[in-house]
């Protein structure tokens, strides 16, 4: 039995490519089922595409190419998958203001604009949901904002980028360099023509605010975050990750960081991390995303799918949509923004982190030491050294326990000036235990 009572719920959908055509279709073969689950018809009222004339596949009536119109028109929630921050941010920023429901997959002004985009969303009581933003159809946001809202989180830590994960995948497993893997990425269609955002990290650094904003209740921007992409990973990394039984991922990480004094503060980064072979998020292999978040009380808990396509990702645009939709009938709202901790973001030099490094260095007597001197002179304590002899060389793996990010970048520099020190192979931060 189900109860359609309630009044018809227009919606807007901004931008009809990858996801947002699979949002379309679904919501039309799916609109018996939406109804029943939303309590309430949920109807395609406009579509704002660039140019209706190269769409003869969709109802050709409900095609505009002025968004900012049907933004103003008579409905009551905007599905935006346009992406990136201008013209888009004043249309739903107008769409809140007039106390119109708005979702939407754009992480790029999510990670920038929330804080204004909340505001008006509260000053209207209107709802702001964005699941498909981060890690596409996997169930992620909502468990933050709803599901953990009464658990202290200490750590959102997550493959959020399917296009670098398929890229590091690759290279561990035919051992070939990032050149030439990312070559292939974009001939497969993995990775796009300019695949900057990914590659670079930029993508993966929205998501990292957004996951932190989230889970410690503040507000953290995707300037804030640390972020450095993978075009400096080389074969030589993933070979010394392999000798260490680790693989090399692109990580976001978001913790909370206590310091000396008691204060909290926030670390939220994303860089390339080699990680035990046994850790759960180094079996994520290809495109797929995963996140592992530590709770007090919960624990932990490991989200994993699908990160991305247009399927996937419309999945989570409308189970927002039928949330939305289920406010409207009862008359009440989702959760608002919750800020209310506004902890600081540590920066990165101060961020407590563990260094893998493995260095060619003179076979001679002294030279451990001396390479053991120049960490202790700069308060980093190792946890574990492995030495093999070659000819006249020896190869010297080193890993740190957990120091001030910058102390361990000076140690690394230091040592790269010794003479003993022929080669600095690879340098790389490590996250999990070793077994
Ligand atoms: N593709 C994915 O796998 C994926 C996953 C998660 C989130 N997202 C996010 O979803 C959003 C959409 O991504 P996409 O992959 O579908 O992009 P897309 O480029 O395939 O689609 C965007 C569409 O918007 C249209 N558009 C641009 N300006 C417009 C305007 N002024 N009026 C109307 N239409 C306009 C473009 O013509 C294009 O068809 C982005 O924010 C993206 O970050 C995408
Ligand atoms: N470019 C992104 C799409 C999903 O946000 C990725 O590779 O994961
Ligand atoms: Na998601």
């Amino acid at each position: 039995m189900s109860t359609v009572d309630g009044k018809t719920v227009r919606v807007a959908l901004l931008g009809c490519g990858t996801v947002g055509a699979e949002v379309a279709r679904l919501l039309t073969e799916q609109a018996g089922e939406l109804a029943a689950r939303a309590g309430a018809p949920v109807e395609l009222a406009g579509i704002a595409v660039r140019r209706p004339d190269k769409h003869p596949e969709l109802p050709q009536h409900l095609l505009t190419n002025d968004a900012a119109a049907l933004v103003e028109s008579d409905v009551d929630v905007v599905v935006e998958l346009i992406g990136g921050v201008d013209p888009v941010r004043e249309w739903l920023l107008t769409a809140l203001r007039k106390g119109k429901s708005v979702v939407t997959a754009n992480k790029a002004l999510l990670a920038e604009y929330s804080a204004e985009l909340f505001e008006a969303a509260d000053a209207a009581g209107a709802d702001l949901y964005f699941e498909a933003a981060v890690a596409g159809a996997i169930p992620l946001l909502r468990p933050l904002r709803e599901s953990l809202a009464g658990d202290r989180i200490t750590k959102v830590m997550g493959i959020v980028n399917g296009t670098t994960n398929f890229i590091l995948s690759a290279m561990d497993s035919t051992g070939a360099g990032y050149a030439e893997t990312l070559d292939e990425a974009v001939r497969l269609g993995y990775a796009e023509a300019d695949p900057t955002a990914d590659v670079d990290g930029y993508d993966a650094a929205s998501k990292a605010a957004i996951l932190a904003s989230l889970a410690f209740h503040t507000r953290v921007t995707a300037s804030d975050v640390h972020r450095e992409g993978i075009s400096n990973v080389s074969a030589s990394d993933i070979a010394a990750a392999k000798a260490l039984g680790r693989t090399v991922k692109l990580l976001s990480i978001c913790e909370r960081v206590t310091g000396e004094d008691g204060t909290e503060s926030v670390s939220a980064r994303v860089h390339p991390v080699m990680i035990p072979r046994s850790h759960p998020l180094a079996n994520v292999g290809g495109a797929f995303n995963a996140v592992f978040v530590e709770a007090d009380a919960a624990g932990n808990l490991m989200f994993y799918g699908q990160g991305a396509g247009g399927a996937p990702t419309a999945s989570a645009v409308l189970g927002d949509l039928v949330a939305v939709a289920r406010n409207r009938v009862v008359g009440g709202r989702g959760p608002r923004e919750s800020a209310h901790a506004a902890l600081p973001v540590r920066p990165m030099g101060q961020t407590p982190t563990r260094y893998h490094v493995s260095l060619d260095v003179a076979d001679k007597p002294g030279v451990l030491a001396q390479v053991a001197q120049v960490f202790a002179a700069h308060e980093v304590s190792i946890a574990a050294v492995r030495q093999r002899d070659r000819h006249d060389t020896a190869s010297l793996v080193i890993v740190t326990h957990l120091a001030p990010d910058a102390a361990l970048e000076a140690t690394v520099e230091a040592i790269g000036k010794m003479d003993v020190v022929n080669e600095v192979v690879s340098v790389m931060r490590v996250e999990g235990e070793d077994t």
